[in-house]
């Protein structure tokens, strides 16, 4: 059966405002209409409020309201104001910021960043000439890339781009290309780049214990096994007195002595560091100073640098003395320099005159 009209007319209207009675020229129901400034014009006149009545959020059918008002403003990043979601035009950033529009333009147009671009497009010529194009010259490197697009943010390894680039030393984990692994990647496995060439690096060789030969031999090995490193000359392995805190002690076990030259383009410091897990895999122990040893490795010069760090010295500070590491070194290279002592014949023909 149909439902009767009565069935589905309106319910009958809320009860009427008990104040309106008292304040006739409202025309008040529930809520009061809100005073608009059409309304103002039309009737030519600011209505106050005696005459208007509380204003709507006064009422008192207002106020029993339970929870907050319905055209409350969102508190957003949007600012204030801003009701509704913004075009996606409109919006930029992670918190849907809305990118105001600007307002007050052409006092902006009047100074700050915008006089240049108003003189370019008005023809003007620019006050200073050399602000004019800035940020347009055609020599200027491109633009840097946002903190976005950067390796950091990308989760990039620095300390691995460093080690790559030959400014950190590498993990203690063995000196063959294959066991010098950055977090699970050979270093070997890695291209090149940051060093453009190589340095010619000298390394003086000595071992008086254990199997000499074939210690110096696996060292030499491993030498040109080093990441971005190539062994270039390799000198003849020389029989030597040692030599001791108080001389040459003739007793004492002798040495085997040679001397390579490596060109690398790893840094100074890396190499040694690589020298040192050299010596560590052939069983050196470190004690005494000039104690007999398995393997002594010593980074003599790495192109012209000169370094007074304690850790590493350039050239090495006791080469110029020591004709077991300048003869080898002759050998392999008789126009050698020895920087800042001068020419290795020569350091060896003063040691040998001075005998
Ligand atoms: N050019 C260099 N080559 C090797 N080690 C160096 C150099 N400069 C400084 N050092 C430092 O010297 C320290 C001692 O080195 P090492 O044990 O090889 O000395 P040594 O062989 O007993 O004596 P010497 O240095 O006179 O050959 C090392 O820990 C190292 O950091
Ligand atoms: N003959 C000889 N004597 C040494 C050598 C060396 O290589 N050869 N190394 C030393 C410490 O580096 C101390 N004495």
């Amino acid at each position: 059966m149909r439902p009767s009209l009565a069935a589905t007319s309106r319910p009958p209207s809320p009860a009427r405002c008990p104040r309106e009675t008292e304040r006739g020229p409202c025309g008040c129901t529930t809520s009061p209409p809100p005073a608009t400034h059409s309304a103002s014009r039309r009737s030519g006149r600011t209505r106050t409020r005696r005459e208007h009545g509380p204003r709507r959020r006064d009422h008192p059918h207002r106020r029993a309201r339970v929870g907050p008002p319905r055209r409350v403003r969102r508190r957003t990043c949007a600012g204030a104001g801003v009701r509704r979601r913004p075009h996606v035009a409109d919006r930029h950033g992670p918190c849907r910021r809305i990118r105001r529009r600007r307002r007050h333009g052409p006092l902006r147009r009047t100074g700050g960043a915008d006089r240049g671009a108003r003189r370019h497009r008005s023809g003007e010529p620019a006050r200073d000439p050399r602000r004019a194009d800035r940020g347009r010259r055609a020599d200027r490197s491109p633009r840097r890339a946002s903190r976005r697009h950067r390796p950091q943010a990308l989760g990039a390894d620095h300390g691995a781009v460093r080690r790559r680039l030959g400014h950190d030393p590498p993990h203690a984990t063995g000196p063959s290309r294959r066991a010098v692994r950055v977090r699970g990647r050979a270093v070997s496995d890695v291209a090149v780049e940051g060093r453009p060439r190589p340095a010619i690096a000298v390394v003086a060789l000595g071992a008086n214990l254990g199997d000499r030969e074939a210690t110096l031999e696996a060292a030499l090995t491993d030498l040109a096994a080093l990441p971005l490193t190539d062994r270039v000359r390799t000198s003849a392995v020389m029989e030597t007195v040692a030599v001791t805190t108080s001389g040459p002690d003739a007793e004492a076990p002798r040495y085997l002595n040679a001397v390579a030259l490596v060109a690398t383009r790893l840094a100074p410091s890396v190499l040694l560091a690589y020298l040192h897990q050299i010596e560590a895999r052939h069983g050196r122990e470190r004690g005494e100073r000039w104690a007999d040893r398995t393997l002594d490795l010593d980074l003599v010069s790495y192109g012209a640098v000169v370094s007074n760090d304690a850790r590493l010295i350039l050239p090495h500070p006791r080469a110029a003395e020591r004709e077991f590491v300048l003869a080898p070194w002759h050998e392999v290279d008789p126009d050698a320099e020895l920087p800042g002592a001068g020419r290795v014949a020569d350091l060896i023909a003063d040691l040998r005159g001075a005998r």
